[in-house]
This record gives structure tokens, C-alpha cells and sequence, in this order.
């Protein structure tokens, strides 16, 4: 039987770090701070605001919540998010996704200052994360999340086979970055990969992340034993439960580690934005961080 990876558990040494880390900030008068944007009235994203609050007070990290009508125009959010791109108190900005048709994501993503993107969706932080490029810039946080769940595992990801399923600029491309960049070979599907070929390379992987919202969509006779399988994927299911990607009972089986779904990746994304957060204001007042965040 797999090990289970308890991403509850890893996203509250997460929490915790943050939470010391912040008290040396302070402790220096430098009060990090975070915005969150949420447009329109969509009930998983009104849960996940609100935990995003919760989670930063309970850090000593100061927030804010824009809670936008559904009607608001995209010059709207556009003046808010240029108001607090100059906005001293502010060192993280996050519009939470997704927003209302008549707003353009990636115009709104695109207008957020780089050294502000704490969502890392901003493209001169993209290409900084394709680039490879040296120096500390943000990265999106699902991905950042699953990458710290992979280390405090021990899962070895150079010269291993790490294949991704989903491309989506959230999970899979950033996630793609930064396993190539831990010198992993890594194979990126989407949804026009036919299934034979999907079939074929997931048999062959060491790693397996999936991020497609199709429910049980990675079975038992897909993984190879020994490899280690990461869900991505939430769906919640017409009882009401959550359903991952990954068929878990037949798969734990097989596996050498496995994230269940819910409390494996999920709680790493508000961990990890608060995480980011902090390492965004260190960056800004340029304080160094004493302790690595392998140290949780
Ligand atoms: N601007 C952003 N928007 C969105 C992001 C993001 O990173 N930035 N991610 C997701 C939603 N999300 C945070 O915003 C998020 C998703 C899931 C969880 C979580 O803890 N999931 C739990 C289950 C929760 C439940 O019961 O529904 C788990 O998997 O255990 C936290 C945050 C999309 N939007």
C-alpha cells in the first residue's frame, strides 16, 4: 500500500513557517500584505476567499478582500488592481479565477505588477519560470504547493519520467517549468492526446500528475508500480462528495505514494499563497528570510 501524502499536514508546517516568518517581518515593522479580488458571486470561490482570509490572519499577514458585483466592468477591476499596484501596504496581489465573461482574465492577470503577482500568472513572471532564470520571482501556487508535497515525500524527480496530464496555465505549464528545471523529463498531455497514447506513457511514469477535473480518469492499469501519483483534480460528485482524478482505492494499491483527494493538494494552494506572500514582502523591503522552507 502507497504512502499517503498528507497535504493537510504539510500545508500546516507550511502555515506555521509563514506564520514565524511574519513575526520577524514585524518584528522589523514591515507588515505583509495581501489583496484578494473576487468578482461575481461563484460559491466554491467565495469559500476559498473567505479561507484565504482566515488563513492570512491567523499569520499575522494583513488582508484585504475586493469583493467585486458580478456586473463590474472590466475598467473597474483595471482601476482597482492599478490602485494597488501603488499601493505601499500591498505587497501581493491575487484576482481569484474564475471571473465573470465580460472581465478578461488575462488582460487583468497581465495588468497586475510583476512584483506583485503572487499568483506568478503574469507573463514576465511565466517567461522568468521558462527561462529558468536565476533570482526569486513568483510562481503559481497549486504548482510551488505539489513541488514542496514532492520534497517533504522525498520524491526523486531528476532523471526520472514525470508525465502531467492537463495544460492548464493554473497547474499544468507552470508545473511543467518547474519539474524540468529539477532536471525531471517531463511529458505534458491535454485533452487531444489520444487515449492509447495516454495509456502508453502514463505505464512508463515515475510520477504522475493529474489536473483534468475528469473523475477516476487515472486507473490502476495505467500506473506502474513503485510510481507516485498526485491529484490535482476536484469534482464534486451529485451526493455532494469530492471525486479526484485519480481512481485512489485501485490505485493506491500499485503506488509508492499517493495524495488523496480531499486533503492532498487542495490545502497546499492557500499555504502556499500565504507562503509567497511573505517571500514577496521580504523581496520588497529586501529582507533576507533566515530559514529555507525545506526546513518545515
Ligand atoms: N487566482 C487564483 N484562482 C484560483 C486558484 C489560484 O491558485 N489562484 N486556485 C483554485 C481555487 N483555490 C484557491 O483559490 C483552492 C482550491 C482548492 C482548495 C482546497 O483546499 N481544496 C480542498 C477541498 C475543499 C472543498 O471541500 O471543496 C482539498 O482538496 O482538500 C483550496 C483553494 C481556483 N482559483
Amino acid at each position: 500500500m502507497a504512502e499517503i501524502i498528507d497535504g493537510r499536514a504539510i500545508a500546516q508546517r507550511v502555515r506555521a513557517q509563514v506564520a514565524t516568518q511574519t513575526q520577524r517581518l514585524l518584528a522589523e515593522n514591515i507588515i505583509p500584505g495581501l489583496a484578494v479580488i473576487l468578482v461575481g458571486n461563484d460559491p466554491a470561490s467565495e469559500i476559498y476567499v473567505r479561507n484565504k482570509e482566515r488563513a492570512a490572519a491567523k499569520t499575522g499577514i494583513h488582508s484585504e478582500t475586493f469583493k467585486l458585483s458580478a456586473t463590474t466592468t472590466e475598467a473597474e477591476v483595471l482601476a482597482l488592481i492599478q490602485r494597488l499596484n501603488h499601493d505601499a501596504s500591498i505587497d501581493a496581489i491575487l484576482l481569484q479565477s474564475p471571473v465573470p465573461g465580460q472581465i478578461n482574465e488575462q488582460a487583468m492577470q497581465d495588468a497586475i505588477a510583476p512584483e506583485k503577482d503572487v499568483d506568478g500568472f503574469n507573463p514576465t513572471n511565466i517567461g522568468k519560470l521558462f527561462a529558468n532564470r536565476a533570482g526569486y520571482y513568483p510562481v503559481a501556487n497549486t504548482p510551488k504547493g505539489i513541488m514542496t508535497l514532492l520534497e517533504q515525500a522525498h520524491v526523486e524527480l531528476a532523471q526520472r519520467l514525470v508525465v502531467i496530464l492537463g495544460r492548464s496555465n493554473l497547474v499544468g505549464r507552470p508545473l511543467f517549468a518547474l519539474m524540468e528545471a529539477q532536471n525531471a523529463s517531463v511529458v505534458l498531455l491535454h485533452r487531444f492526446t489520444p487515449d492509447d497514447l495516454r495509456h502508453q506513457l502514463l505505464q512508463q511514469a515515475d510520477v504522475i500528475i493529474s489536473a483534468t477535473g475528469v473523475p477516476k480518469l487515472v486507473r490502476a492499469d495505467d500506473v506502474k508500480a513503485g510510481a507516485t501519483v498526485i491529484d490535482v483534480g476536484i469534482t464534486r460528485l451529485a451526493d455532494g462528495s469530492l471525486q479526484g482524478d485519480v481512481d485512489f482505492e485501485a490505485v493506491a494499491p500499485k503506488a509508492q505514494a499517493i495524495t488523496p483527494v480531499p486533503g492532498g493538494v487542495g490545502p497546499m494552494t492557500i499555504a502556499t499563497l500565504l507562503q509567497t506572500t511573505v517571500e514577496l514582502a521580504a523581496e520588497h523591503h529586501q529582507v533576507e528570510l533566515e530559514a529555507g522552507w525545506q526546513n518545515i
